[in-house]
């Protein structure tokens, strides 16, 4: 089914007023970020988000620690939608990066807004149920020092099978020893925005760690949330917990 950037940005990050509330999905997601990155140890020279969707959001806590970012989706239009983004057509201000930028206590959003997009060097399609997820794009090849992704790998698979398979994919992308700051949902079957209804695979805890650790990671932190979503979130999710994990990956 095909993506829509508008709604999605508008349903999960511009129009959203609880989302900087304690206890929500989204202020989780962004306190770990903050929380992954703040000390500069996870840094290096090229970083790069695995489906990004519409938004940068994972790069705002990490672009101060990286010289060159990539950024990389399945669907054309995210692409073309975050092309716009980067070239100054469209902009994300909404309560999420407000709250980012908050964290950060650092510069204002627009001086973040413009180190990001200086540092953007590529914007490409990418499949992590491939073996060479960003093959014939102008990263082929390259090793990266760091990949964040978010709600991204359980969109993308349906086993547990399926789900090693992503990241095996994506770690074949990442240096030894480099970081895997990864988030997303647990026990959830499906999410929708608008109209639109996706399936999910439902992994949980002791499954992802399971899997992380057999593909080759030293899992460094893994928080999880539990979420009930608001009477008004039902229909646009069944998810039950929330995840954000930092791994290493040892060789
Ligand atoms: C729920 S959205 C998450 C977007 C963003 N990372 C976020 O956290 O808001 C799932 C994203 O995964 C992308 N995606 C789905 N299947 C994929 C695949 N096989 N390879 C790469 N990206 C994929 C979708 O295009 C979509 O942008």
């Amino acid at each position: 089914m095909s993506f829509d950037p508008e709604i999605y940005f508008d349903n999960y990050y511009r129009n959203v007023a609880w989302h900087n509330q304690e206890g929500d999905c989204m202020k989780f997601f962004q306190d770990c970020l903050h929380e992954a990155f703040k000390s500069g140890g996870i840094t290096g020279k090229k970083l790069l988000d695995v489906g990004t969707g519409p938004i940068p959001n994972n790069v705002f806590c990490a672009a101060p620690w990286f010289e060159e970012i990539t950024l990389s989706d399945f669907s054309k239009k995210n692409l073309d939608f975050l092309q716009k983004w980067r070239d100054g057509a469209v902009n994300h201000m909404g309560p999420v990066f407000e709250y980012i930028m908050r964290l950060d206590k650092s510069g204002s959003f627009k001086e973040r807004q413009d180190e990001i997009r200086r540092k953007i060097k590529n914007i490409v399609f990418c499949d992590v149920t491939e073996p060479n997820p960003v093959a014939s794009t102008s990263v082929d090849g390259v090793i990266f020092d760091a990949i964040t992704s978010s709600n991204c790998l359980e969109a993308a698979s349906n086993t547990l099978d399926g789900y090693a398979n992503c990241v095996r994919n994506i770690a074949s992308l990442l240096k030894p020893g480099g970081y895997l700051v990864l988030e997303g949902s647990l026990e959830m079957t499906f999410y929708r925005y608008g109209e639109l209804k996706f399936q999910s695979n439902p992994i949980n805890k002791d499954q992802l760690q399971d899997i992380i650790q057999n593909e080759g990671f030293e899992i460094l932190s893994l928080q999880v949330l539990n979420y009930t979503p608001r009477p008004e979130e039902t229909y646009y999710t069944d998810c039950k917990n929330e995840f954000a994990m930092v791994a290493k990956k040892l060789n």
